[in-house]
């Protein structure tokens, strides 16, 4: 595929592309499952329908083209009728996990300049501290709250006709905030365009959704993720999508596959190692399965040779971030070599690069680096000039992971370049899990590193010292542990935590981090 294939037309809004479906009567859409059993089904028709609904009661309510909207909807079909609003009347979504803190709200709030909250009524308490509460058009989901609008009941009142927004291709429809190293969350801006490019890369070669397809794509909705695959993927393909609103359990991921007859599969390396180790394999079938891919981290050669061995499924890595699309992968029509990455997804131009910005030979490793003219990276980080300065070198944006290539263009991993950790795939800044440690009464200092896990591929580790009188003891863990899930997200809090004497420093003072890597045996 060339680069060209991969730009919109000039007039383009990536609603158009689901709308396409919702002609076909009947199309099944989505079927939703929760963990005592309650379901429920949607078709395209049916999803537009109630899409254009909400599109109107947000016209009346006074959000207009171009205006920013936070979202913080779980796993229910409601994110989708709402992102689909939103992207059809031509707003721009701010996806937010529900596991965002008041801080992260607040900063996404101000920052994003937003005029609309959409959150599930369980989870409205969070903006109530927020400074610009009071501006806010706010409106909830699944049930009342006071003072916001219940949208369930309000579309009710506007017609199911809505014409598509006049947006341009180049128009900004997400604003997706992802952890830097240090300092506040980054803006990462995507049109309409992206929309079309990241269709045309991930859910054709690399997903391989066919017609007629159920596919379980299992990020939550406030994530890059989601967006990329159960959202965008799943709709622009007219597939079904499987939407299960209930704790990871790696047996009823299982028991889920055969019961409704999976035939792709998107989850990250942590849910397939856990399910790879269930015990009796072999009660499941997954007969339907054709497609496996994980993306987040790496994956381990024992889960891609398990899952081979019981259900004939080759599961293919995929690499990208929340700045572009995926980047490199296994498509489903190449060779596997375990432990790699793939090759660069076509039409998407991807290289490794030097410290001068040139690209590197076979064996050499570099930093994996996109080419500013590929349509799926991101345009800027929004009202951060220096930051998006920052992210380029000549005609490269860096992603910050390095690999090497090998003869045939197959990318191989070698790590972060920066102090990112990523664990289970999620992206976390370790000075923000050090800046909410020091806060604690107990803490005199702290380093927090990347430790290897099994599971996990790494989790958050602490070294802490702690001021005098304090005893490092379990109970003071799980102290440390809630205070941080608290004051920055749940997902954020360092699984272990070691108490030292001292942190191993520089002359000058400096902490040596690199000594600490070391301790955990991960080099960089
Ligand atoms: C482009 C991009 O890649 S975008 C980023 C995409 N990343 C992802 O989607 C992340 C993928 N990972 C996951 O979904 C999970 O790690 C899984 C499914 C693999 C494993 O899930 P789990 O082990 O159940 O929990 P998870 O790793 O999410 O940890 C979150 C923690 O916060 C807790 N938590 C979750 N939600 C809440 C909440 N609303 N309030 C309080 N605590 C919460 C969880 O209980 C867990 O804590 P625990 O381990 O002490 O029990």
């Amino acid at each position: 595929m060339q680069r060209e294939e991969l730009i919109a037309p000039e007039r383009y809004n990536v609603v158009s592309e689901i709308e396409n479906y919702a002609k076909q009567k009947g199309r099944k859409a989505l079927l939703w499952l929760n963990e005592q059993g309650e379901q429920k089904e949607v078709t395209y028709d049916q999803l537009m329908k109630n899409a254009n609904k909400i599109g109107n009661a947000f016209l009346a309510q006074g959000l207009k083209q171009g205006d920013k909207v936070l979202v913080m909807i779980p796993r229910i079909i409601e994110a989708y009728q709402v992102y689909l609003a939103a992207l059809k009347i031509g707003l721009v979504v701010i996806p937010s996990s529900e596991m965002l803190r008041t801080k992260d709200l607040q900063y996404r709030i101000s920052h994003g300049e937003v005029s609309g909250v959409i959150s599930y009524y369980p989870y409205t308490d969070q903006f109530l501290s927020v400074n610009e509460y009071d501006r806010l058009i706010t409106f909830s989901v699944g049930g009342s709250k006071e003072g916001w609008m219940d949208l369930d009941a309000l579309m009710d009142d506007y017609s199911e006709e809505l014409p598509l927004a006049d947006t341009s291709r180049e128009d900004m429809a997400f604003l997706s905030y992802t952890s830097g190293t240090t300092g506040n969350p980054k803006g990462v801006v995507h049109s309409h365009g992206w929309g079309y490019a990241h269709l045309k890369t991930a859910a054709d070669k690399w997903l391989a959704i066919q017609d007629g397809d159920t596919v379980w794509a299992t990020a939550g909705p406030g994530w890059q993720k989601w967006i990329w695959s159960p959202f965008l993927s799943v709709l622009g393909k007219g597939a079904q999508g499987l939407v299960y609103q209930g704790k990871f359990n790696p047996k009823r991921y299982l028991t889920l596959m055969d019961a409704h007859d999976v035939n792709v599969l998107c989850c990250t390396p942590t849910e397939y190692r856990l399910m790879a180790k269930v015990d009796n394999l072999s009660e499941y079938k997954l007969e339907g399965l054709h497609s496996a891919v994980s993306a987040g981290e790496p994956l381990n050669r024992e889960v891609i040779d398990t899952f081979k061995n019981h259900f004939n499924v080759t599961v293919r890595d995929g690499y990208g971030q929340t700045e572009n699309t995926l980047l490199v992968g296994i498509m489903k029509d190449m060779e596997v070599r375990p432990g790699s990455m793939g090759r660069p997804t076509p039409g998407n131009q991807v290289e490794i690069i030097d410290e001068m910005g040139t690209p590197v030979g076979p064996g050499e490793v570099g930093d994996i680096a996109v080419h500013l003219d590929t349509p799926a990276l991101f345009k800027e980080y929004y009202k951060d000039s220096e930051r998006t300065k920052m992210s380029r070198r000549g005609n490269y944006y860096i992603t910050g992971d390095q690999a090497k290539k090998d003869e045939d263009g197959y990318f191989w991993f070698e790590g972060r370049s920066d102090d990112i950790i990523i664990s289970s795939g999620y992206t976390i800044g370790p000075f923000e899990v050090e800046d909410a440690l020091v806060k604690h009464e107990s803490v005199q200092e702290c380093a927090v590193v990347a430790s290897p896990d099994e599971v996990r591929g790494t989790v958050v580790k602490a070294y802490v010292v702690l001021q005098s009188g304090f005893e490092g003891d379990n109970g003071l863990v799980e102290e440390l542990q809630s205070y941080v899930k608290e004051l920055t997200a749940p997902y954020k809090y360092p699984r272990k935590i070691e108490f030292i004497q001292e942190l191993p420093k520089t002359t000058s003072g400096k902490i040596r981090r690199v000594e600490l890597r070391q301790k955990e045996n991960v080099t960089k």
